[in-house]
């Protein structure tokens, strides 16, 4: 049988909070295959950030048993299985782009000609080949977010956690970066695993959709796409593209009632 990259059984997660109890996650149940693009949508508070935290071994569940890559998230993260993408770009002003995509090869002890090699080559998988030697503020929004998605991606790790990358940013910014988010995953085959409250931005990205229900976070509907891997923008008009979306959307609903 071949091993799931990221397998949950019986998760619960329940946060212990000066008013009480607050159930994040509750019984999901998850496997996630080899080069998968698995998008996580539902509303506000439903505990799709909680789910990437405790994959990135930021969160520790209070029940069931969450593996990555066979391993506990721990032993993941002593591994760098994983890159994380944050919904900010969260760039230090003072260093250039150059300088923040190496900081983590930088802590890692990653010799200086490894890094220049490594930050080159994964500033140019971003489409930001001419501008390590420049600072987040002479960036726009949408080429901060893909410098730190360069970040994630400098040490190799085959599982991507992108939270939220471009809720800030304006629709045809996204669009472009759909676009290259999904030309970026083809081209390297990494398991991706990225929260979104769009559904046009989970069914165009994704090769499985999951759908939660407010609190506590249960799984609602898990939607295998049926889209071909190559997805022009106007993929978007089609009738398969717009069964998903409704029924990603029904999912949403169902989840409210
Ligand atoms: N450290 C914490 N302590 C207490 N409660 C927490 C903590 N982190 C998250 N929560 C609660 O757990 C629930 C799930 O939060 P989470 O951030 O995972 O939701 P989300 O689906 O990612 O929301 P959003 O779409 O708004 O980012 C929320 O009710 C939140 O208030």
């Amino acid at each position: 049988m071949v091993e799931s990259v990221v397998s949950a059984r019986g998760l619960n997660l329940v946060f212990e909070t000066g008013d009480g109890p607050v159930q994040a996650l509750s019984d999901v149940n998850l496997e996630i295959g080899s080069g998968e693009f698995v998008s996580f949508i539902g509303p506000s508070g439903c505990g799709k950030t909680t789910f990437l935290r405790v994959v990135a071994d930021l969160e520790q569940p209070t029940g069931g048993a969450v593996t990555v890559n066979g391993m506990s998230p721990e032993a993941a993260r002593k591994a760098r299985a994983y890159g994380y993408v944050f919904q900010a770009a969260g760039l230090y002003p003072w260093r250039t782009i150059g300088g923040n995509v190496a900081l983590p090869l930088e802590i890692m002890g990653y010799s200086r000609a490894e890094r220049a090699e490594r930050v080159a080559r994964v500033l140019e998988l971003v489409e930001l080949g001419g501008f390590a030697g420049k600072f987040p503020w002479q960036l726009s929004g949408g080429m901060q977010q893909r410098a730190s998605i360069a970040r994630a991606l400098a040490f190799d790790a085959d599982i991507l956690l992108m939270d939220e990358p471009f809720g800030a940013l304006d629709e045809i910014v996204r669009d472009r970066l759909n676009e290259e988010l999904l030309a970026l995953w083809a081209r390297t085959g990494k398991t991706t695993l990225f929260v979104t409250h769009s559904i046009p931005e989970a069914v165009y990205l994704s090769t499985k959709i999951v759908v939660m229900s407010p609190r506590p976070g249960r799984i609602r509907d898990v939607i295998d796409s049926p889209l071909p891997k190559e997805r022009p923008l106007e993929i978007r008009d089609t009738p398969e593209f717009i069964a998903v979306a409704h029924r990603v959307r029904e999912g949403l609903r169902a989840g409210h009632d």
